[in-house]
């Protein structure tokens, strides 16, 4: 589990972090959303350990990454934004070379790594020195890498940049196998359309601060389009409404949020049981908007 209690952070004059809490559960896959420089890569490098807080901290399996740092980072497995390997290694090399550190013997690494690199579109570049890796490449084999010892805990900051079809495929079911495993994980982005499908739940931060976290089910339903219709009777229209989605009333409009069936099944139901529809539109509110609404709700 993971736990960012109260995380602030400035570089200078700039507050990046202010006042940052959220939990990451086992067993759940939270997708970690804002536009750029919001503060996801500065809450990442804080929870792992490399950058300190100012104040605040997180707790990885209850152990701080401020005080217990060694203990903490050893139960969480991390794909930097940018991994660095500037290394003359080849790749499935420097592969065995890591897990060597984890006590896995070269033969058995060397399998482990072909597989896990094979996974990730590297097979034809497993002995391709690391430091002529494209970046793309480095987040591969970085992602590759962090699976190693099998940690508890996973944070990966804009994995899915850099990752072919294929490769955001592996993610997903990684992704899936992981929660299955009751491990928690936690994923940047800042496209909320990119965590959609992966993600159980999303915690969205924008200049430093929270500004909302939802389950993944709650965002999709209100970014389902909407049907708004002039009826007469809308009382009494109301049983057949509630069957279809949330219902409110706009002024003289009725509003179906949250559609379960095409506004055309539930127009002819309405005529069909003897209701007048007088006009009838539909709404569209993609995901993207409902972030958008989410920011401009916090004064933008
Ligand atoms: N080492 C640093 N020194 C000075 N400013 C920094 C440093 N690291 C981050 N910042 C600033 O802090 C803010 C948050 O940056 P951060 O990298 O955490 O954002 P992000 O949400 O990860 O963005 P992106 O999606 O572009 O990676 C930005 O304004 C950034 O310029």
């Amino acid at each position: 589990m993971i736990e960012v209690n109260s995380v602030s952070k400035s570089f200078g004059r700039l507050k990046a972090l202010d006042n940052v809490s959220f939990k990451v559960y086992n067993g759940e896959i939270t997708g970690y959303v804002g536009l750029n420089g919001a503060g996801k890569t500065t809450t990442i490098r804080i929870a792992v350990g490399v950058l300190p807080p100012d104040s605040g901290d997180v707790l990885i399996d209850g152990l701080s990454v401020t005080r217990d740092k060694k203990k903490a980072s050893e139960r969480i497995g991390w794909v930097p934004e940018l991994p660095i390997f500037e290394t003359d290694f080849k790749a499935l090399d420097y592969y065995v070379y890591l897990a060597g550190y984890y006590g896995i013997p070269p033969t058995e690494a060397k399998r482990m790594g072909r597989e896990a690199l094979e996974m990730l579109g590297l097979g034809d570049a497993l002995n391709m020195k690391l430091a002529a890796y494209s970046q793309g490449m480095k987040k591969r084999f970085a992602l590759a890498v962090s699976l190693i010892n099998d940690p508890p805990n996973f944070i990966f900051d804009e994995v899915l940049n850099g990752l072919d079809p294929k490769g955001i495929v592996f993610f997903r079911d990684l992704a899936v196998k992981f929660k299955k495993q009751g491990k928690a994980v936690l994923f940047s982005s800042h496209i909320l359309s990119e965590v959609e499908g992966i993600a159980d739940k999303v915690v969205f931060i924008h200049k430093g601060k929270i500004i909302g976290v939802y389950m993944m089910s709650e965002i999709v339903n209100m970014a389902k389009p909407s049907l708004i219709m002039k009826i007469d009777r809308v009382e009494e229209s109301l049983s057949i409404l509630e069957k279809y989605g949330r219902v409110e009333t706009r002024g003289e409009y009725v509003v179906v949020s949250g559609l379960n069936a095409s506004p055309s099944v539930i127009v002819k139901e309405l005529v069909e049981s003897g209701f007048s529809v007088q006009e009838v539109r539909s709404e569209e509110r993609s995901l993207e908007e409902f972030f958008f609404n989410l920011i401009r709700g916090k004064g933008e």
